[in-house]
């Protein structure tokens, strides 16, 4: 079966500079893939350019079994529908509720009824965990973590194939990070959904992703589970895992 998403040879110059300089990988359909490494180090560039909002200088991107290189618009716009995005932040509208920010994919890109879209938006806001007396309420009404959930309800109002979160827990307190850590597992069991997110967050890395590519020095440093890249004696993953953070959150280890 051809991965869900695969990258070989991505190079990426920014303003003069070489950021990505050879990345492969390969994402398997049904898994939680997590992009992670440095600050700087371009994990939010390659998200883009998987979700063809910026071009690699080389290399070659498949997403879906889709040729990003060979892409016209048209073709672009089908692909997106088959990709939810949670941005970091949330990215809602806030002149809009969280029913008619949820509802407005459905009523962008499909023909269905104003009844039907809200029929299937208050299934959308109920799978993201959101209490019912929600759908009304405008986003900053909303706590943080109840925000997220409406973004997340939002990404997957189209039933996409492949759902992208950027950051998801950045801004959260540890108990509404966890619970988004649980929401996300229970997504990805519930809509079989492949799911790639870009974090920081070692307690993500360790309880909800399946594998992880870890960026540095303008390549991928290691890819694999997060026990594998832990026991990895490689100098850029080294740090990551033994430092005092690192450390802290290693399983078994509280
Ligand atoms: N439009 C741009 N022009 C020039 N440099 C850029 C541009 N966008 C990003 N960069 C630089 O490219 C590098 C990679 O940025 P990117 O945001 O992808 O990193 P990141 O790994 O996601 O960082 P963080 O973890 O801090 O979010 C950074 O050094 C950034 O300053």
């Amino acid at each position: 079966m051809l991965p869900a998403i695969e990258l070989t040879g991505v190079r990426t110059r920014l303003g003069g500079t070489l950021i990505h300089d050879g990345i492969d990988l390969a994402v398997w359909h049904g898994e939680v893939f997590g992009i992670a490494g440095p600050s700087g180090c371009g994990k939010s560039t390659l998200l883009k350019e998987m979700l063809m909002l910026q071009r690699p200088d080389a290399g070659r991107i498949r997403i879906l079994g889709v040729d990003l290189m060979e892409l016209d618009e048209g073709k672009a716009q089908a692909l997106r529908r088959r990709c939810g995005v949670m941005f970091q932040g949330g990215a809602l509208f806030t002149g809009l509720t969280v029913l008619e920010n949820v509802a407005l994919p459905l009523r962008e890109h499909t023909t269905l009824s104003p009844r039907e879209i809200e029929e299937l938006s208050r299934i959308k806001i109920a799978l993201a965990d959101l209490p019912p007396d929600t759908v009304h309420k405008y986003p900053r009404e909303l706590s943080g973590g109840l925000r997220k959930r409406a973004a997340l309800a939002r990404a997957i109002a189209l039933d996409p194939e492949l759902l992208f979160l950027d950051e998801p827990s950045a801004g959260l307190d540890p108990l509404a990070a966890s619970a988004l850590d649980e929401l996300i597992l229970g997504l990805k069991a519930a809509l079989k959904l492949t799911i790639i997110v870009v974090t920081h967050d070692l307690d993500l890395l360790w309880h909800v992703t399946d594998r992880v590519a870890m960026l540095g020095e303008r390549r991928v440093v290691g890819l694999g589970t997060m026990a594998e890249l832990a026991r990895s004696t490689h100098p850029g993953l080294w740090p990551y895992f033994h430092g005092p953070r690192g450390r802290a959150v290693w399983p078994g280890e509280n």
